[in-house]
């Protein structure tokens, strides 16, 4: 048994878009239905959603049978985090707030084995299909995709040491964090924050790597992919259930 190909990873290296979805609520059935949507990809997050390895193992299982690539959110840089994710099966991982290389080397040595870095090695696991996958542990990191988050100022003025990281697939704004960040909450349309977010995504270009960001409302979305964004989540579960059921009831209460 050979390990499918990373569609997304291939994609990117071809510079082709790739549209994603946010799945916050942490349910399989949720998030399963999401994945039936055309995206390429899509994100479980570990981070800001009621979600741990168990309730994100069964999201993976959900998706599995569809053509779609599953990135799931870490809660932060963590080495052993990494290493159980991996092993349960999510080979793209996001990690969040990453402010220099020192920790973009840090992160991708967690995720690759000895001797380019430290990731655990266990023979068998779900992302081996429990030993079916022979080659696994010598070409794992073929089908790896590491992305990285740019999320406050210093981040931002290190995104092109970050990028040249060998092993880093995509830098990553988070559009929220950022402007909070750089003194503009719920504003990442502020002209400070849109010119951190235009340097992220010239730091990825000039290192040849992937830009995404997460940007729901359909204006931002697409004017990051005219920009040159192509690792972009156009929307998330929680405000498409929260802000439908919203519009349908004030539709039929409206006064
Ligand atoms: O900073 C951001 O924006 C993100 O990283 C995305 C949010 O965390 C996501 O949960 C939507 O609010």
């Amino acid at each position: 048994m050979q390990e499918r190909a990373n569609s997304v990873k291939q994609g990117l290296a071809e510079g082709r878009l790739q549209l994603g979805l946010w799945c916050s609520l942490g349910s399989a059935l949720a998030t399963e239905v999401m994945a039936g949507s055309n995206c390429d990809w899509l994100l479980i997050d570990g981070e800001h959603s009621p979600n741990d390895l168990l309730s994100i193992m069964a999201q993976l299982q959900a998706v599995g049978g569809h053509p779609v690539e599953a990135c799931v959110r870490l809660p932060e840089e963590n080495a052993t985090l990494i290493k159980q994710f991996m092993d349960a099966g999510a080979r793209s991982l996001m990690i969040p707030n990453v402010r220099n290389a020192e920790q973009a080397k840090r992160i991708v040595a967690a995720a690759r084995y000895a001797p380019e870095g430290f990731r655990g090695f266990s023979v068998g696991h779900r992302a081996n299909q429990f030993g079916r996958i022979k080659e696994y542990h010598q070409n794992a990191h073929l089908n790896q995709m590491l992305i990285l988050q740019i999320e406050c100022e210093e981040g931002v003025r290190n995104a092109s040491e970050i990028a040249a990281v060998d092993g880093v697939d995509v830098l990553f704004v988070g559009p929220g964090d950022l402007s909070t960040n750089m003194g503009a909450m719920h504003n990442a349309g502020a002209d400070h924050v849109q010119q951190a977010i235009a340097s992220v995504l010239e730091a990825a270009k000039t290192a040849g790597k992937a830009a995404g960001i997460l940007a729901p409302l359909q204006a931002d979305a697409e004017r990051y992919i005219a920009n040159g964004f192509t690792y972009v989540a156009v929307g998330a579960d929680l405000g498409l259930v929260a802000r439908g059921s919203d519009a349908l009831i004030a539709h039929f209460k409206k006064d």
